[in-house]
């Protein structure tokens, strides 16, 4: 199709139908692409800036991706085809590169600059495109005009702005700048004008395409602020009365914008530099180059994919034992201990290496270690990344992915789920390493139980393992366990130590003793290897630090998987719920495939927020953390982790003066419970001692005993963390200001052990964290309290069981038959008594 009759059938749309000149727009550019085939549609589009870079010959455009930041959505407007910064001075051959020439441009008449301008906003995949067009093609076809006869109607429409919307905006800068300031001001107008720069402040697009131009997000609203007031102050009256016409909308703000661009341009040069440097040090793109070691090397990566209980892990240590020396990356300190006593065991030396503990075994060449702890700096034959599907994991995705790009191992061996494995191999290309993919089957299949538990834990039967989404739930489930029947329950939930755990899952694995049930969070779901025969659900739904949410498909499946390991005593694995209500959400999760991962996650370096905070004075910790999230740069694999916890950390820290960039990066890091005040004012004394430069106290006293109720179990909870927050502190700083590890040690492991004793005699109903707090609140104003802090008037409330809702059907509507009445009813009943 030639270009003019492109651009007239912009114009029929354009005149006479609403269809929107987006589409047109649309239709005039990819008119011109159907001209020429070969050239395809990407989804982002550029624009020649010819006009603007000749004045900005100091700044660099180049592709900004958005993706990562709150603002995502919107590609921007100004940007140029740079594949590199270096090639940002060449203007021309940018142009050329992109395949379109000036004449290629045409200005839209009505928003006063070239027609592509708006197709920035597009989606801009092909098929959009497509469709944009056929929709366009059938407006026109609807109008039912000749070609002519529109001509004729727009020649006798007479458009009394012309003067103004065909204009350069740069010309148009230029005459508002130089006309005098203005005496004589409508009212009415000057009303309208108002409204129409407010929605300019507030709108997306255009805050949006400012960072183009790199007016950041922050400075956007003080940008407009001042153009308003330069712009009123001339009141160019005949944009003005284009402006009044359109009144506060997108054409308006549309029109303005280039003018706009012009004005930061020359008035705020500093602020513009300022974000370019800010934007260029907040770059996380390419994050294969950030370890040139790895990539001067050729290494093997060995994919491990498969369901849970399929011997990916097995297979991997395998040739990790069989290797000179290694490294296995655990997900959980658990799973990296329990490798660390299977090699030893296999007469491989192994040490251990978590955030909290280093065990080196004199001769060892290999260590098992969490996979935050995995050194990118040695080298080493094998290294086993475990479940490496945590990549695409919103808080800590950023170690796994630091992992694959920075191990510096001839061979890598990762294990997980099909989810992320087209990712790796497209990371696996840009690293230029060779992938090689294993695929396994589950040993035996998993069984799904479809009588269920009919909503009676008395149907609970030996090796079984009930899986509950809060703490409350698991104590619930085990006290209804063990008051209504003959098994004794072990819990594993994330609060409880590793050591505690562990110890809880050899209690249960054990068959010379009494335990032969476990309640558990979803913090079995990893790897670890039990005697559990079957997986009951006890709901399936669990709260988000919001509301309650359905529990993902793929966490349902590993969690079921723990069900009849290879080597156990029940190789052949059960899964049921135990409510009927929740069977098919069962079942739907253990039929549906794994989704694909489109995005893994990443977090700077301290360097790389040392580097940042250079570009900004007087910024707190926190705030620059925020900032760089904001600023970010990242490819289309990456996303920027969640930060939320570090941030909270940081907003605490900010009070403590005196502690270096670093020092505060790595306190932010620090294991702590950021919900728990307790561990929280721990952490915060550490960091104030530290900074004093100072030896750091523990100060923190042993419990008497075991825990009497739920309430003591929590304040053991908390008091293992604070000592495990000291040690991880003692590796992470200068052991001298932290000297008193071994007496740290001494009383983790003595409160880990009470942990146990504990929860061996555990017959009490469970406290929320924020119940002392609450206690403490009432007895101030005067509230009963009862036994255990439990606020009498809100007993029912607070302690009346209510299942979590089942994700289909209610509870409320299911009252079991059998035993006439549901072993929970009854024991809610107990309870709100
Ligand atoms: N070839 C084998 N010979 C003997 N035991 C095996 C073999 N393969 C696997 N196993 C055992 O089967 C159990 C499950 O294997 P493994 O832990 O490797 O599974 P996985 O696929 O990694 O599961 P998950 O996804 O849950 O981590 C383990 O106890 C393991 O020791
Ligand atoms: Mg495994």
């Amino acid at each position: 199709m030639a270009r003019g009759t492109a651009f007239s059938l912009f114009q029929i749309c354009n005149r006479k139908s609403r269809v929107s000149r987006f589409r047109a727009r649309l239709l005039n550019h990819y008119s011109s692409h159907l001209a020429q085939p070969e050239r395809s549609c990407t989804s982002t589009y550029y624009v020649p800036v010819r006009t603007f870079s000749t004045r900005l010959a100091n700044l660099e455009f180049y592709p900004y991706n958005t993706s990562g930041s709150k603002h995502s959505g919107g590609t921007i407007l100004y940007t140029r085809s740079f594949s590199s910064l270096d090639d940002a001075n060449d203007d021309d051959d940018d142009i050329k590169d992109i395949g379109v020439s000036e004449a290629d441009f045409e200005y839209d008449a009505d928003a006063g600059r070239p027609v592509d301008f708006e197709l920035e906003n597009g989606t801009g995949t092909g098929d959009d495109a497509k469709e944009d067009y056929n929709a366009c093609n059938l407006a026109v076809l609807e109008l039912g005009k000749s070609r002519n006869s529109i001509e004729a109607d727009e020649n006798a429409e007479s458009n009394q702005y012309e003067a103004v919307v065909s204009r350069d905006p740069i010309e148009l800068y230029r005459e508002i700048r130089s006309a005098p300031e203005a005496l004589d001001i409508n009212k009415e107008d000057w009303d309208i004008m108002q409204e129409v720069f407010r929605y300019f402040a507030s709108s997306g697009w255009a805050s949006n395409q400012a960072l183009g131009i790199y007016i950041g997000l922050s400075f956007f609203p003080t940008a407009v602020h001042k153009f308003r007031n330069f712009f009123i102050s001339k009141w160019p009256s005949d944009i003005i009365n284009y402006l009044v016409s359109l009144g506060p909308s997108d054409a308006a703000v549309k029109f303005l914008f280039p003018i706009f661009v012009e004005y930061c341009l020359e008035i705020f040069p500093d602020e513009i530099k300022r974000f370019q440097s800010m934007i260029v040090t907040a770059d996380l793109t390419k994050p294969h180059t950030w370890f040139p070691f790895a990539r001067a090397m050729k290494r093997k990566i060995i994919y491990h994919c498969g369901p849970t209980n399929s011997g990916k892990t097995y297979n991997a240590l395998q040739r990790f034992m069989e290797a000179k020396n290694g490294i296995y990356c655990s997900p959980l300190r658990l799973l990296a201990m329990e490798v660390f006593d299977k090699v030893n065991a296999h007469g491989v030396y192994c040490s251990l290496l978590t955030g909290q503990e280093k065990k080196y075994v004199p001769f060892s060449n290999h260590v098992a270690c969490t996979v935050e702890m995995a050194s990118t700096k040695e080298l080493f034959e094998v290294a086993v990344i475990d479940e490496i599907q945590m990549m695409a994991d919103p808080y800590r995705g950023y170690a796994w992915t630091r992992s694959l790009l920075g191990l510096l191992a001839d061979e890598i061996h990762l294990c997980g789920d099909p989810s992320v494995l087209n990712i790796v191999r497209r990371i696996c290309q840009e690293t230029g390493d060779e992938l090689y993919e294993k695929h396994y089957d589950r040993f035996k299949p998993l069984v799904v139980e479809a009588k269920t538990l009919l909503g009676d834990l008395r149907n609970i039967r030996s090796g079984d393992c009930v899986v509950a989404f809060s703490r409350r739930e698991i104590f619930e489930v085990k006290l209804a366990i063990e008051k209504h029947t003959k098994h004794r329950c072990c819990v594993i939930y994330g609060g409880l130590p590793p050591e505690t755990r562990r110890l809880q899952a050899s209690l249960f694995n054990d068959q010379n003793n009494e335990y032969d049930v476990l309640v558990a969070s979803d913090a079995v779901g990893m790897g670890l290897n039990l005697n559990i025969r079957r997986v009951v659900f006890n709901s399936l739904s669990k709260y988000n630090g919001d509301k309650m949410v359905p529990v993902p498909a793929s966490q349902v499946k590993q969690i079921a998987g723990r069900a009849g390991r290879r080597g156990c005593l029940y190789p052949d694995g059960l899964t049921t719920t135990l409510q009927l209500d929740d069977l098919d959400y069962l079942i739907d999760c253990l039929k549906q495939p794994f989704d694909e991962v489109k995005k893994v996650g990443l977090f700077p370096f301290c360097e790389q927020i040392e580097l940042f905070a250079g570009k900004l004075s007087d910024v707190k910790f926190s705030q620059l953390l925020e900032k760089f999230g904001e600023s970010c740069r990242l490819d289309q694999l990456y996303f920027m982790c969640r930060h939320d916890h570090i941030k909270k950390i940081a907003n605490m820290l900010d009070k403590v003066s005196s502690l270096s960039l670093e020092d505060r990066f790595n306190f932010c890091f620090a294991p702590v419970n950021v919900r728990d005040p307790k561990a929280m004012y721990h952490l915060l004394r550490f960091a104030s001692t530290y900074s004093r430069n100072v030896p750091v106290n523990i100060a923190m006293g042993m419990p008497k005993g075991c825990a009497r109720n739920d309430a003591e179990l929590l304040d053991l909870e908390t008091r293992h963390q604070v000592l495990s927050m000291y040690l991880w502190l003692s590796n992470h700083f200068n052991e001298d200001t932290f000297p008193y590890v071994k007496k740290a040690e001494a009383m983790a492991n003595d409160i880990a052990k009470l942990l146990g004793q504990s929860l061996a005699k555990a017959n009490w109903k469970p406290e929320s964290r924020n119940n002392a707090a609450k206690e403490k609140t009432a007895k101030t104003e005067g509230r009963p309290v009862g036994k255990n802090g439990v606020l009498l008037k809100t007993v029912k409330r607070e302690y009346g069981y209510t299942r979590p809702q089942s994700l289909i059907k209610r509870y409320d509507k299911y009252v079991p038959q059998q035993h006439g009445r549901s072993l929970l009813l009854e024991l809610s009943e107990e309870v709100a008594a």
